[in-house]
């Protein structure tokens, strides 16, 4: 069945897609259009919460990779997504680690990736699902991990290029919308001091978020906070759920919501909802 709506999200890590634009993904989904992911590593240098995991990490058996495979698997399920990737095939570009960590120098490591080679694995998939919208993270990586900033420089450099029909390989696609992930500091002070995990003190401690004004943006997804909650369950050797939280393993609790917001980069906004933003990342 042909999809009318095609949105194509590329994120770095398993897990992202569940904790950055789950319930985006879950309700565009169940509202009928073709939601397709792109995951940039398998996340191979990531930390292992549960102790009985360890032995999976990098310095150990390395195994988390194939580990974290499943897991996306198993989240994916949970939102209803039925079409994900990894970019140019499993295993191709490996997980780089945080800013500074040593795996940044690992030579398949994917913040080393030629920009062009990237892009052209990516121009492939969009001239395949030829989406509307793109979506991924901002020029600072969301929090500035240098996977996150691989993976914007690549969508952007994809979409620049998928109408170039002397660029990569298929008949060339020009997506209409471009966006990112954004959340605005104003929503993310409301979880300052709050929660089941580690509380901050102040919102600059969550390493994270932008200026209210600089967010276009807002999906109400909250019919499907559900299932993105069950999806970031799923990635239980990155993080833990309790409630309406999660925390990645420094164990500093955020707030899993309903709400997603966005900012747009290329392309014409949609009419305002009641406070301001667009309402949908289709127009
Ligand atoms: C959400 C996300 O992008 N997670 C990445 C990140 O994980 C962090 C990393 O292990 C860090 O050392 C911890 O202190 C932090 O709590 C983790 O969230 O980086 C990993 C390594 O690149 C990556 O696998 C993971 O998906
Ligand atoms: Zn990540």
């Amino acid at each position: 069945m042909p999809y009318d709506r095609r949105i194509l999200l590329v994120h770095a890590h398993p897990d992202d897609e569940s904790i950055g634009t789950g319930a985006t993904m879950a309700r565009y989904v169940a509202e009928g259009a073709r939601v397709c992911l792109v995951t940039c590593t398998l996340g191979e240098e990531g930390d292992v919460v549960p102790p009985e995991l360890g032995h999976l990490a990098a310095g150990r058996e390395n195994r988390l990779g194939p580990y974290r495979e499943g897991e996306l698997a198993v989240a994916c399920a949970a939102l209803g997504v039925d079409d994900h990737r990894f970019l140019g095939g499993a295993g191709r570009w490996r997980d780089s680690g945080m800013m500074g960590a040593p795996s940044n120098d690992h030579p398949d490591c994917f913040f080393r990736a030629d920009l062009d080679e990237a892009a052209a694995e990516l121009v492939r998939v969009v001239r395949e699902v030829r989406p509307q919208v793109i979506v991924t993270y901002d020029d600072n990586g969301y929090y500035g991990h240098p996977d996150h900033i691989q993976a914007h420089r690549v969508a952007w450099r994809a979409f620049e290029k998928a109408s170039d029909p002397s660029f990569g390989e298929g008949e060339p696609w020009l997506p209409s919308r471009f966006y990112v992930t954004a959340m605005p500091l104003d929503e993310l002070e409301r979880a300052v001091g709050t929660g089941p995990f580690k509380r901050v003190g102040s919102v600059e401690e969550f390493g994270f978020g932008v200026p209210g004004e600089r967010v276009t943006t807002r999906i109400d997804a909250r019919a499907h906070l559900g299932a993105k909650i069950t999806a970031l369950r799923a990635h239980r050797t990155q993080l833990s759920v309790d409630g309406s939280f999660f925390a990645l393993s420094d164990n500093v609790g955020q707030p899993a919501l309903g709400m997603e917001y966005y900012t747009l980069l290329a392309g014409e906004p949609g009419p305002p909802g009641e406070d301001g933003r667009e309402t949908g990342l289709f127009g």
